[in-house]
Parts: structure tokens; sequence; C-alpha cells
């Protein structure tokens, strides 16, 4: 970089637009979708799509609702003529798609592009020639007057060509390539141009199509040159005014949504933003867009993993995990504060609410996602995230405190190991620390007992193996088997809280117990845990695992 870029780079004008009106609309409704997947993104990729792999993008296109596809540049290349032809003669093309295919201004080329789709029942005819300043200069070196005349010459050629042809509904579209860095007048010129020369009107559909070539400034200046256009343009009703940004700033959406805002109806783009150097507008977040505000695209992205795949294939492009909405990371949070509060809001959330689940801005299973990934645990988590796993994937429900004794423990042992827990290692140091005291090899054994009818209301004998190994029989009584286990303890052990909840359902159930347990002359309190098929038996764990996780303060059996 360089310390002085203002003598390198220049800052794009703004559109002088006092009376602008988009930046006080909203978006209502959804806009026609153009597909440019099987050209502007096929043009991008390292190898151009064989037919195989274009024919099934084509076919997926299809099944998600577009009903324009730009199916490719049939000029260009003979693969690209036989698969357009190929769609035309073997009928792929639905009743209610409409196949789009580009070319230059060349006369050979537009020949070419027209037999390539001729028979088809309706087409677009896509009609391109870049109008910047630095492009009539550099790339052609022509004047404004003589590029408008390329494009009359050229739209009057295909009028004639076409009209050769009545069995298909022609539909011109004229793109002013490098309209974002144009002037408005010239633009507006080239387009009313190519509006005369087709003599667009009823029966004769045009559509002017605005793109940002390149992008070279923000969303809103776009937006005012759109908003310019379309206050302008000639035979206006007849016209259907369409953008295709690309996203150099990484502003391809927002340009979008405010063009939307400014008057255009249609929009051009790729899956997951395919396309030219950083992408064409990427489709399927627009969509989605829409759809979290309510607004059905009429695409339907269900399975949206599935599309992805086939996105992935064709392209052999793979999408960023942290993509909007498709990126296997973006329903999974780690920090703590955000499963904290994701947790809540699917607690708190009622069948037939509108969606408020926090930090989700859209349902995942509205797009075929399940909530498996959402709660991730490394280092970053907090409490929260942890009991969702844990209450989520075994059904433990931990009390508000234990998750505050549990989430310092985890939060410890990801600090070590420095990386994800998954769901069954967090259930292993769970057990760890709760279950595997009482169970063989722990400090405090359970090996049995039996209750009896005592004064104190409840008898317990006990059989423990104690951390030295020895086997021992313990007796106590108490007003239920918890006290009556405490006391079997001999130690001055304080039961502050007890829950317990089964896990599972029928012959399979198990009981879960669990305490909170606290010690004179130790801080705090500790929590212990028994699960087991039989309730008493369960409680009876919990106390002997709170006991022992006091160590030997806790075991320290008379
Ligand atoms: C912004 C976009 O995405 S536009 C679409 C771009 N996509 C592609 O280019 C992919 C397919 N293209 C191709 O396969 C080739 O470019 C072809 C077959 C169309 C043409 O190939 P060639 O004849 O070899 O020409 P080339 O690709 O070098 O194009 C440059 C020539 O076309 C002219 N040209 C460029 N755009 C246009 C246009 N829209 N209309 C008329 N002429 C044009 C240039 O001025 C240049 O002319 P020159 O040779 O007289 O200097
Ligand atoms: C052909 C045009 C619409 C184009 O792809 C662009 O300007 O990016
Ligand atoms: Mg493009």
């Amino acid at each position: 970089m360089i310390d002085h870029p203002e003598t390198k780079y220049r800052p794009f004008p703004p559109v002088h637009l006092p009376d602008r009106q988009w930046p006080s609309r909203t978006i209502a409704r959804a806009p026609v979708w153009l597909s440019t997947d099987l050209r502007d993104g096929n043009q991008a990729l390292f190898e151009p799509m064989n037919r195989e792999r274009k024919l099934r993008l084509f076919d997926e296109l299809v099944r998600l609702g577009f009903k324009e596809i730009e199916v490719g540049f049939p000029a260009a290349s003979r693969t690209d003529f036989d698969i357009v032809r190929h769609l035309v003669d073997q009928r792929r093309i639905p009743d209610d798609v409409t196949p789009m295919v580009i070319t230059q201004l060349r006369e050979d080329l537009i020949r070419e592009t027209v037999r390539s789709i001729r028979g088809a029942r309706r087409a677009i005819v896509h009609f391109y020639n870049a109008i910047a300043p630095a492009w009539r200069r550099v790339v052609f070196g022509m004047s404004v007057p003589e590029i408008r005349q390329m494009v009359d010459h050229h739209v009057r050629l295909l009028r004639t060509l076409t009209d050769a042809c009545p069995e298909t509904e022609w539909v011109l579209q004229y793109s002013p390539e490098t309209f974002c860095m144009a002037e408005l007048e010239v633009s507006l010129q080239m387009c009313n141009t190519a509006i005369r020369a087709w003599d667009a009107g009823p029966g004769r559909p045009i559509i002017i199509n605005l793109p940002t070539t390149v992008e070279v400034a923000t969303p809103n200046v776009f937006a005012d040159q759109v908003e310019w256009m379309n206050d302008r343009i000639e035979r206006r009703e007849h016209v259907v005014l369409s953008v295709h940004p690309h996203n150099d700033r990484g502003t391809g959406v927002a340009c979008a949504e405010q063009a939307l805002l400014a008057g255009a109806e249609r929009v051009e783009g790729c899956l997951f933003g395919n396309g030219e150097r950083s992408g064409n507008l990427d489709l399927v977040t627009l969509a989605l867009n829409l759809y979290t505000q309510g607004i059905h695209p009429g695409l339907d992205f269900s399975d949206i993993a599935a599309v992805a795949r086939v996105a992935e294939e064709c392209t052999a492009l793979p999408i960023h995990p942290r993509h909007p909405y498709v990126g296997d990371l973006v329903f999974t949070a780690f920090s703590g504060s955000h499963q904290d509060a994701i947790a809540k809001g699917f607690a708190a959330r009622r069948e037939g609410d509108v969606w408020e689940v926090p930090y989700l801005p859209i349902d995942p299973h509205d797009l075929g996602r399940t909530y498996d990934s959402i709660v991730r645990v490394n280092s970053q988590s907090g409490k929260g995230g942890i009991a969702f796993l844990l209450q989520r994937d075994r059904g433990v429900v931990m009390p508000r405190r234990m998750q505050v004794e549990f989430g310092a423990i985890v939060q410890k042992h990801a600090d070590a190991s420095e990386t994800e827990l998954g769901s069954d290692e967090l259930w292993a140091l769970f057990s760890h620390t709760y279950l595997a005291p009482t169970a063989e090899g722990g400090s405090l054994v359970y090996r049995g007992h039996r209750l009896f009818d005592a004064e104190a209301g409840q008898g317990i004998e006990l059989e423990v193996t104690d951390e030295t190994g020895r086997v021992r029989r313990l007796r106590g009584t108490g007003n239920g088997p918890i006290a009556a286990t405490v006391d079997a303890l001999g130690l001055p052990l304080r039961i502050d809280g007890y829950e317990e909840r089964s896990l599972g359902a029928g012959a399979d159930a198990r009981a879960f117990a669990i305490v909170e347990a606290a010690l004179p002359g130790v801080p705090g309190t500790r929590y212990g845990a028994g699960c087991h098929a039989n309730i008493v038996v369960a409680s009876v764990l919990a106390v002997l695992s709170a006991a022992a996780r006091f160590g030997s303060n806790g075991v320290g059996l008379a």
C-alpha cells in the first residue's frame, strides 16, 4: 500500500438527486429473479462447466423456481451453443421458464446467437456493450455517438432476425455494461436508443439491465443512479428495469436491495455469489433476506445444504463456512452469552410464535438445517450453552448453580485442550465429574443398600468402598433415604437442594437425581449426581457423589 492513496485513487462522485425517494421506501415484494450461474458464473471458473455440469445446474435452477435463466454465451464456444440447442431441441425448458442468451454487438455473433435459441417458446437475447469513458477510450476507441450508432444498428439487426422467427416470443435485454462508472446522460442515451430501435411496447418486451460491472461506490450512489434512470427512461411502462450487481466492494446484496427501493423490478446474480472477481450478487442471500422480512422470495431453499452441494460440485468452488444462511458455521454459537440467549430463546418459544430466537436471524429448520450444531463448546463458551447441549442431547437439566459449577470445569478443560468439545466429550466430562466417583474405580463406590423402618422415619444399611479400597458397611437414619445416607456417612454434610427427573421413557427410563451439598469449613457448595433405574439408588448415588467431590474432607469416613 502507498502512503498517499489520494494520489492514485479518486473517490466516486455522488449523484445530484435532491428529491431522491428510495431512502424512505420499503421492499414489499420479491423481484423477478434471473440466474446467471451458467453465464457470468460460468465465465468466472477455473474450468468452465462441461455439458453434464451445466445441465445439472440448469435442472437445479429450474427446481429452485427460477423463471429466467441465462443459459450461456452461445457464440463464444461450441459447448455453449450445443447446450443451448440441446435445451431447446430436447424440450428441457419448462413452459414457464425463459432462457436468456448473451452476445456482443457483432453481426456474426448475433446471427449465431439467434440460431442457438430459435425454436424456444420464449427467449431473451441479451445485448451488452461497455459505455464508461475508460472503455470507450481504451477498449473501443469510439465516441459516444459511434457507440450509440453501434447499439442502434445491432438492435435493428436483431429485430429483423427475430421477426423472421415468429414461433418464438422474443425479448430484448439491453445492458449498458459499466453503467455504474458511466455518465448518467450517456447511459440514458444508450438505453433509449435500444428501446426505440427495438420499438419496445405491447408485444415487444424489453429489459433494461443496469450493472455494477465493477463496484466503485457505496450502495446509496448506485441507488441514486437507478432512481435517476427509472425516472427518465423512455416508455417506462413497457420496460422491465433490472440490475446486475457485482461484489467488488462486498456490497453486492446491499446494492441490489437499495436498487429495488429505487425502482428496479428484476435482479441478476448467482447462487452463493459466484461470478467474476468477488462475484455476482448472491441470489440466495438476497432471497433469504426478503424471507426473514416475511416476504416469500418465490424460490425454494428449504433444503439449502442440497443446493450448496450441487453448486459446489458444478462450480468446483467451496462455500465459505461463514457464508450467510448456508455456511456450515452460520447456525453455530461458540460464545457463552450467545449460547445462553439462544438456549433461553428456544425455551421461551411456543408453537406459532413469530421467530424471535436471539442471534438466529432465521429458523434453521426452514432451510432444512437441524438444531444439532447451533451450540458448540470451546473456551469461549459459557454455562448456558453447556446446559443447552446436556439437556438437548442427554436430557440432563442442571439447576442454575450446578450450571455455574460445571461451566467452570468445562472452561478449564477447554482452555487446557485448546479444542472444541463435542456433545459426547461434554457428556464424558460430566460423567467423569459427577457419576464416576461412585462407580467402579471411584473414590466412594456404591455397592448396595437396604432400607428399613426406623424411629427417625427411615433407616439405611449402605455398603460402599472408600477411597482406600476398603469395603465399608454403614448404617444411618433420617427422615428419608437422603438424610439417612448422610447420617450413614457420618459427615456434617448439609443437603441444600435435591432434584430428580426421569431420563428416557418406558422400560428403559432411568431416574436422574442431583443434590447440592455444603460442608462446614469448606467454602461454597458442591453438586453430586446419580443415575439409576431405581429412584432411591439414584438419590443415594447423588449424595455419595457430592460427598466424594469434597475429596478427603468429604470421604474421611470414621
Ligand atoms: C461484463 C461481462 O461479463 S461481459 C461478458 C464477457 N464474457 C465473455 O467474454 C465470455 C465469452 N467471450 C468469448 O468467448 C469471446 O470474447 C468472444 C468469442 C465473444 C469474442 O472473441 P474474439 O473475437 O476473440 O474477441 P475478444 O474476446 O478478444 O473481444 C475483444 C473484441 O471485442 C470487442 N468487444 C468487446 N465487447 C464488445 C461488445 N459488447 N460489442 C461489440 N464488440 C465488443 C472489443 O472491442 C474487441 O474488439 P477488437 O478485436 O476490434 O479490438
Ligand atoms: C453483461 C453484463 C450485464 C455484465 O455481466 C456486467 O456488466 O457485469
Ligand atoms: Mg457481470
